[in-house]
């Protein structure tokens, strides 16, 4: 099974934020494969359709595609990592997808299987692609019993 894939819109020219990407990513098992898409030009809701056809177009057929969308269920750890453990058992194409400035077209939130919010700010793109590959690597470690994500919180 080919490794899951971001499908990001927008491309990083080095930086804090690739480089907070590349060192989450490498610690995952596969690590993410990273398809930039450009950013679309005009108004907001020309871009965010333009956008929306180039992630639709790129993803591979009968893609599971996570939308990361702000209006989408908010995980926290531990289901993340029973989320993954579903996505897995599915036994398809894994795509994640992070959108542009203008957020994610309304063709492309219909099309995903599930969506995803990493809380209620909204955060750059750029820095999406590295929080994202932060949740999956803790949501692995969870799955695995490995000591880096410490569940204690207080009463
Ligand atoms: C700057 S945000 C777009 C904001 C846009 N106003 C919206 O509501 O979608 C760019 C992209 O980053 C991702 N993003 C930003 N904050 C997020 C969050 N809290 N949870 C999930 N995805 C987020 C989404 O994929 C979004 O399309």
């Amino acid at each position: 099974m080919a490794p899951p894939l971001l499908l990001a819109v927008g491309r990083a020219r080095g930086g804090p934020e690739a480089a907070l990407f590349e060192h989450h990513n490498a610690r995952l098992r596969p690590a993410l494969a990273l398809r930039e898409l450009p950013e679309g030009r005009g108004s907001p809701a020309e871009i965010r359709r333009r956008e929306g056809a180039a992630i639709l177009a790129a993803l591979p057929e009968g893609a599971l595609a996570i939308a990361l969308d702000l209006g989408g269920e908010m995980p926290d750890s531990e289901r993340l990592a029973v989320l993954t453990g579903k996505w897995a058992e599915a036994a398809r194409p894994l795509a994640f997808i992070i959108g542009g400035a203008e957020g994610l077209d309304e063709s492309v939130l219909a099309r995903a299987d599930q969506r995803i919010s990493l809380g209620r700010l909204t955060w750059p793109h750029m820095l999406v692609r590295g929080l994202l590959a932060e949740a999956l690597f803790r949501a692995q470690c969870i799955r695995a019993n490995h000591p880096y994500h410490r569940a204690w919180r207080p009463g």
